[in-house]
């Protein structure tokens, strides 16, 4: 099975790699099925060739349960980007949960099971909302703390935990054999499974994903960065706690040790041996780690030191673990189709349907009032108004450092005004440039913003996430409600690309496309959106003529539709072909403002361009600002701000 962030892709080619690239899926299939298989008979195999199967039997459900709770890691650090420390710490609390159900409520276990589900997830839960705010290394941090404060709470919470000593005699669930309960830990890695491969590949797994990359440009798109974390981090804390509630189960007691550090080690071992970031590579990591744990459970203190040397040997070596390292090599590469021709459709159904948010009205659809943005001494904003309308392309030009992406980066929230007013629709816009985008504004940054590792496709199925009717849980599903809308989504995402000239590179990691086709690529992702304001900043920067038709028929497509295009742009010639409207700004200030032939022509903004010059010298603005004409007179509306 594919993971969904390709590492790295080839083409089919010819010869002996062509066949093999036909047989691999075979090949990885008949492998599965033979590990399957081979998990499935180990009760009866081992019975046959062991006195001491039960054992046997219980070992391989104590890696099972490892194994679920590595997925947990790997959904949140590999995902999500979220270190954690806490993962013992959330095996002990599942643990927990499962005996006080069963010992001191005198509830079935299975009942203890949700139960573990459910703290896991409030615990998990509880330590993001409180480190909302905290950058990477900081929520490591915390999660650290907060482990430790549940070991501490389980050793001193006595009426509840049992205190040091723990609780004992969980009772198993009635007739569960040894046998059938290895069946039900290997049922659970089945799950953990899917309900992993489901969330990283619906919207919130890419939103999650698009976090991890850029909290920035993920805002862009809509996406609530804490929101985004909220949802992966819970949804590992629930499998932390499942895997606790299985640890309980098959141990029948729980004491403080069980949220130990060190018993965290085998994970990590297991997570970076594997390869973190990928579907199947933690399972394998941590079969493995589990195996070294057992043929050295005779070193007595050298354990752990073998272990720490295993994970140190497994990130020097193989960074990407034994997955992610066997996807870069020849046999293991991601195949994509040659970049043949995909004909340029006339139409993009999701084009004609833009925008949230309420129907524009005659207003300006954006607008800004007396924008004044200082940064320390420097005023790199000075009162500025800007009105956009529906339905045109609006030009901002000025000199570098003349304040076109400060100002872009205010209307949309990334950068909070010192003094002015934003209004979306004529009323305030909303505070957080995900909400903004919410409202229709989306924004396309300066310099790339791609997510690098996943195909075209998927950044631009990222755009798409405002978009979704269904909830992620239904993703984990995979309702037949969220199957039909993933389907439109794909088939519309690849129209979209195909109009913008990148319909062959649809699965080619962005990565592997050249800097037109990331921009177009970026250009045609914030379309996803459906915005009604798409604002794009230098979009033209070193594209090639081709790439800059393309752009230019997106554009015009895109005002054609109703929506409005706020272009920062100093490709002259471009902006004169495709705007409506130009705004020219200089030293933070609007000095001109009108047509492109009114603006070409001003005094003001040629003064701005190429200094003050003697009269006469107007035609040195024709080879800078593309004026066929520059002896007619100025007709410009100035506007000081
Ligand atoms: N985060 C920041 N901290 C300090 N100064 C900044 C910051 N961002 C921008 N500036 C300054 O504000 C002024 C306007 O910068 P801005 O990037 O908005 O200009 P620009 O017109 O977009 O330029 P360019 O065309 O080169 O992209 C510049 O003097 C810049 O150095």
């Amino acid at each position: 099975m594919a993971d969904p962030t390709p590492a790295s892709t080839t083409r089919p080619g010819k010869g002996t790699l062509a066949a093999w690239y036909t047989a691999r899926p075979y090949a990885m299939a008949a492998l599965t099925l033979l590990g399957v298989l081979f998990l499935l008979a180990w009760p009866h195999v081992i019975a046959f060739y062991s006195w001491q199967s039960e054992y046997y039997v219980k070992l391989f459900t104590g890696a099972a349960v490892s194994a679920v709770l590595v997925v947990s890691l790997n959904l949140c650090m590999g995902y999500g980007g979220l270190m954690s420390m806490m993962h013992t710490g959330l095996l002990a609390v599942g643990a927990y949960a499962v005996g006080a159900a069963a010992v001191e409520a005198g509830w079935s276990p299975w009942i203890g099971l949700v139960l573990a589900i459910c703290t896991g997830a409030a615990s998990a839960a509880l330590v993001v909302l409180v480190s909302l705010r905290a950058t990477a290394l900081y929520f490591g941090m915390i999660t650290l703390a907060a482990n430790l404060l549940l070991i501490e709470i389980a050793g001193q919470w006595d009426s509840v935990t049992g205190g040091v000593n723990g609780i004992t005699d969980i009772p198993a669930p009635s007739d569960v054999s040894t046998d059938t309960f290895y069946y039900v830990a290997l049922g659970a890695v089945a799950l953990a499974y899917v309900v992993q491969r489901n969330f990283v590949r619906s919207g919130a797994g890419r939103a999650t994903m698009a976090v991890r990359e850029s909290a920035e440009t993920a805002s862009a798109l809509g996406i609530r960065p804490w929101a985004a974390k909220l949802r992966v981090f819970t949804l590992a804390g629930a499998l932390g706690g499942f895997a606790g509630g299985l640890y309980a189960v098959q141990n029948t007691f729980v004491s403080p040790g069980v949220g130990a550090m060190d018993n965290g080690l085998v994970l990590f071992v297991g997570l970076m041996l594997g390869g973190i970031g990928t579907l199947s590579g933690p399972i394998l990591g941590v079969a493995l780690a589990q195996t070294i744990d057992y043929y050295t459970r005779d070193q007595g203190t050298y354990r752990t030191l073998i272990m720490g040397c295993v994970l140190l040997v497994a990130m020097m070596v193989m960074p990407r673990g034994i997955v992610g390292t066997w996807r870069v090599t020849p046999l293991g590469r991601e195949v994509v189709g040659e970049p043949d021709d995909v004909p340029v459709p006339d139409e993009v159904p999701g084009l004609a349907d833009p925008g949230a948010g309420p129907e524009p009205g005659e207003g300006p659809v954006l607008a800004a009032r007396g924008i004044v943005k200082r940064f320390g001494g420097l005023t790199a904003l000075a009162g500025v108004d800007l009105a956009v309308r529906a339905g045109t392309v609006h030009g901002v030009m000025g000199p570098n450092g003349s304040g076109k992406s400060t100002l872009m980066s205010c209307l949309t929230h990334h950068l909070r005004a010192d003094e002015g007013t934003v209004l979306v629709d004529g009323r305030p816009a909303p505070r957080t440039p995900a909400a903004v985008a919410a409202a229709g504004v989306t924004r396309v940054f300066q310099i790339p913003h791609l997510f690098a590792q996943v195909s075209a496709l998927d950044n631009v199925l990222t755009g798409m996430y405002l978009r979704s009717r269904h909830t992620w849980a239904a993703a984990v599903a995979r309702t037949p409600g969220h199957r039909r809308e993933d389907r439109t989504q794909r088939e519309e995402a690849r129209d979209l690309l195909a109009f913008a000239g990148l319909g062959g590179r649809a699965d080619w990691p962005a990565d592997a496309l050249s800097h037109g086709q990331k921009r177009l690529l970026e250009v045609a992702r914030a379309v996803a959106t459906r915005p009604r304001v798409l604002i794009l900043d230098e979009p033209a920067t070193g594209l090639t003529a081709v790439e800059v038709d393309a752009l230019a028929r997106l554009v015009r497509a895109l005002r054609e539709r109703g929506l409005a295009v706020v272009l920062i742009e100093h490709n002259v010639e471009f902006v004169m072909r495709v705007c409506d409207v130009i705004t020219v700004l200089d030293g933070g200030r609007v000095i001109a403002e009108g047509t492109p032939a009114q603006v070409r022509d001003d005094p003001a903004v040629l003064r701005a361009y190429l200094g003050d010059m003697p009269p006469g010298h107007d035609d040195r603005v024709a080879a800078r600002v593309g004026a066929p004409d520059t002896a007619r007179p100025a007709e410009h509306t100035e506007n000081p701000g």
